[in-house]
């Protein structure tokens, strides 16, 4: 049952405020090191001998682990039966580990020679024992970051519900998003003068150690609120306990389904995109590489404003059926735009704009929508559930694009540059599947009551 707490320390704007800041530059530090590779697949080709595939491979790796091992599901699991705390370290400390492989996979310790390299060049030959070492990593790494992920979304719901709740959302994925944003500004650049790939990856590892730190101290902030819910006999328990079933259940729920759909249709049409988005911007718009980052870091910059915007909006106005149909159709418009008009700087730039709004519409609509589908007792494994569906899209999208990107452009001359047209149409299908999905999301809204489009402050 949904507890009312009064009089806590999450009545206190200071207090739940300032959760949310340590939570959310933790989330910061996870997205910066999730992009970090993505402006370097060009130096990857070159210094490390990855192919499109490889590459793409490599990114969709991420979510290999949470998928076929359905990690995601035992983090909902863990999440809701041992608490955030225990939660969010632990993983924290997985995503930490992997990150740490990722940045080994680069080194020249490891290239010339150094442990593990003989065995992983024991095995599947065609793939470098740098592929397999930064696949390991990152397999680990995208465990550690999604389940960090989904505790981050139940401490928001613990503090923030009822509250500025998707105000709140919104400030946090702006946060995520101002990691992205460094990542794909500054990582060809720390790479310096020498392109030593390596390097961000090593300052990627100590920013994720500090987001650790972060998170202890709102471990130290959450045990007061437990204390203070513990101590409060008038309040109810919000805690119901968790069973096996209620995974099942959730798939019985309709409005569930469509969410999950429609997160990971629209989803893939974006992270994945992401992870190709410099090169595109090399190859078919010819901009420098240390300059395609800046240009793709207009997603992140819109995103970091306008997310935190339309999250208030929809607290005090609702409507967030309708703004994820909206956010669904400029995700086609954009990815229309990157694949089939003339390569001109300014389309590049009203592409890049244009899915910052999708891109800040359909999250802060989507993500607060979960609760008012889902009881607050089920929501660790409902985010759990939705970020696995989410995770196939993750996972088999940036190896497409890369396959289909080697296989668009066979017998490509010498210094020509790739083809993106058939890679993207792949994308411009994801837009039009979320779109139709939305439709039918607002038309469920309406015939079982959610209050999607409701406001979600309280009053
Ligand atoms: C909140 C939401 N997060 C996710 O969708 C994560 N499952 C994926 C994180 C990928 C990190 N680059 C979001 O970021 O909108």
């Amino acid at each position: 049952m949904t507890a009312q707490l009064k009089e806590s320390i999450r009545d206190s704007k200071s207090a739940r405020w300032f959760v949310l800041i340590t939570v959310s530059f933790l989330m910061l530090t996870g997205y910066f090191f999730t992009d970090i590779m993505s402006p370097l697949q060009g130096m990857l080709r070159d210094q490390m001998g990855w192919s499109n595939s490889s590459y793409g491979t490599f990114a969709g790796s991420y979510s290999v682990l949470n998928v076929f091992c359905l990690m995601l599901i035992f983090g909902g699991i863990i999440l809701d039966k041992a608490g955030i705390r225990f939660t969010g370290t632990f993983f924290v400390g997985v995503m930490i580990f992997g990150a740490f492989l990722n940045y080994y996979a680069m080194t020249d310790t490891f290239n010339n020679g150094g442990l593990g390299y003989e065995f992983l060049n024991s095995f599947l030959t065609d793939y470098k024992p740098s592929l397999k070492m930064a696949m390991i990593g990152y397999a680990l790494f995208g465990v550690g970051v999604e389940i960090a992920g989904i505790t981050v979304s139940r401490i928001i719901v613990k503090w923030f519900k009822g509250k500025e709740m998707a105000l709140a959302m919104g400030l946090e994925m702006a946060c995520a998003r101002g990691g992205m944003l460094i990542a794909f500004t500054a990582s060809p650049f720390m790479t310096g003068a020498d392109k030593v790939i390596s390097r961000p990856l090593a300052f990627g590892v100590i920013l994720l150690i500090i987001g650790l730190l972060a998170f202890f101290v709102h471990n130290m902030m959450d045990k007061k609120l437990d204390a203070e819910v513990a101590a409060d006999e008038t309040v109810e328990s919000s805690e119901d306990e968790f069973k096996i079933s209620d995974v099942f259940l959730l798939f019985k729920n309709p409005g569930f389904l469509l969410i999950a759909f429609l997160c990971v249709l629209f989803y893939s049409a974006i992270f994945p995109f992401t992870k190709f988005a410099p090169d595109l911007m090399v190859q078919k718009y010819g901009f420098a590489e240390e300059f395609s980052g800046w240009i793709v870091g207009l997603l992140p910059i819109g995103t970091m404003v306008l997310t935190p915007v339309f999250g208030a909006f929809m607290d005090k106005k609702g409507k967030s059926a309708s703004i994820m149909m909206l956010g669904s159709l400029l995700l086609i418009f954009s990815h229309v735009i990157f694949a089939y008009l003339p390569s001109n700087t300014a389309f590049a730039f009203v592409a890049m704009v244009v899915l910052g709004f999708a891109f800040s519409f359909v999250p802060a609509a989507m993500w607060p929508s979960v609760p008012k589908i889902i009881p607050e007792s089920r929501l660790g494994s409902a985010y759990a559930m939705i970020f696995m569906i989410q995770n196939v899209g993750l996972m088999l999208f940036p190896m497409l694009l890369g396959y289909v990107l080697d296989q668009s452009n066979q017998g490509l001359a010498e210094g020509a540059s790739l083809d993106y047209t058939s890679s993207m149409t792949l994308m411009v299908g994801c837009g039009i599947a979320a779109l139709v999905v939305a439709f039918f999301l607002r038309v469920v809204d309406k015939k079982k009551g959610y209050g999607l489009d409701l406001p979600n402050i309280q009053k």
